[in-house]
């Protein structure tokens, strides 16, 4: 692997399973593999887990970690080529990723969806320059359209709490007062439809998702319909997809809140929640708090899952 920036890129995902649960069984069997090599992580957006869980992970094989925030310290970049820079931007993307690139072995990137344009947006523009330029194998740490990190550790997880071969999992919008990316969620029906499980997304009218993202899920208004009889309720805030209300808030909608009454119309159900989350609109503290919540397993699964992917690129490049 060179690059992973969606599921396709991990290959076989009963393989990545196998070496997941492997690493989480022996988290320091490989301190080797790591040693002399050095993990860039660059940070466009705040982050607690993934700053953390990475960094972690990359110890745990051996390797330097340098982490740096760009709009903390580093000079401001301008990332769009042909703009003459006499405003506030310092420094150009196209110098900042090779000279990024020739202090490490391997980069990982955080950059948010900015909403200002859609089309640069899922055409990953950022992550893309950091791919072309850094001459170095690249991770998301989420980018514009997906968070695989996150994705692949919540596939480990329900791996883990699953009580049927194919469960009923179901992606549910759930109000928040700010506008935030769709990559979560993008993510997450990219590797729920890379299973075999029934996968349901429920949402309302307006908050679409990229139909290449939405696959062969089941889309349902309904939510109570949605809820019914489920064994994962994964919960996320997204902004609206589709034009003209791309990167917008349409709906503050209290009644899609994860509460206790839907969830007992499940088959009691796990709870799960990428983090950070906005208790009581995204989730009641009830229902967050409960036995059920695998909020925090599912974080800590952040730091398997980014340990198998930096095992698996050393592994292929070096
Ligand atoms: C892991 C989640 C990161 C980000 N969350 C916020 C609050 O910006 C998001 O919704 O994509
Ligand atoms: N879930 C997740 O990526 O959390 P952070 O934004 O805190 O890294």
């Amino acid at each position: 692997m060179r690059n992973f920036t969606c599921v396709h890129d991990i290959g076989n995902l009963k393989s990545a399973l196998e070496k997941a649960t492997y690493v989480k069984e022996n988290p320091f069997a490989d301190q080797q593999i790591g040693k002399n090599k050095t993990l860039l992580m660059i940070f466009f957006n705040s982050s607690l887990r993934t700053r953390l869980s990475t960094q972690k992970a990359g110890f745990n094989l051996g390797m330097n970690v340098i982490v740096l925030d760009i709009n903390q310290g580093a000079w401001k970049l301008e990332t769009e080529r042909g703009v003459v820079m006499d405003g506030d931007k310092t420094e150009h993307i196209l110098e900042a990723i090779p000279v990024m690139g020739s202090y490490c072995d391997i980069i990982g990137v955080r950059s948010f969806a900015q909403f200002k344009s859609k089309e640069d947006d899922y055409n990953e523009v950022i992550l893309n320059q950091f791919i072309q330029y850094s001459g170095k194998p690249v991770i998301s740490m989420e980018a514009a359209t997906r968070h695989p990190l996150q994705s692949f550790a919540d596939l480990i997880t329900i791996e883990e709490y699953k009580k049927t071969p194919r469960p009923k999992v179901v992606l549910t919008w759930a109000p928040h007062p700010k506008p935030l990316p769709q990559a979560v969620a993008n993510s997450f029906c990219e590797w729920m439809n890379a299973t075999d499980y029934e996968f349901v997304i429920t949402h309302p009218e307006g908050y679409e998702l990229d139909e290449k993202f939405v696959g062969k899920a089941r889309v349902e208004y309904d939510k109570e319909k949605a809820y019914k009889d489920a064994d994962f309720i994964y919960a996320k805030n997204w902004s609206a997809y589709r034009d003209p209300n791309y990167g917008k808030v349409i709906n503050m909608d209290k009644s899609w809140t994860v509460d206790a009454r839907k969830m007992a119309l499940t088959n009691n159900a796990y709870f799960m929640h990428c983090l950070p989350v906005r208790r009581n609109m995204i989730v009641t503290d009830e229902v967050i708090e409960s036995p059920q919540s695998l909020v925090i397993p599912e974080a800590a699964n952040r730091m398997v899952s980014a340990q198998t992917v930096l095992k698996e690129i050393l592994k292929d490049n070096f």
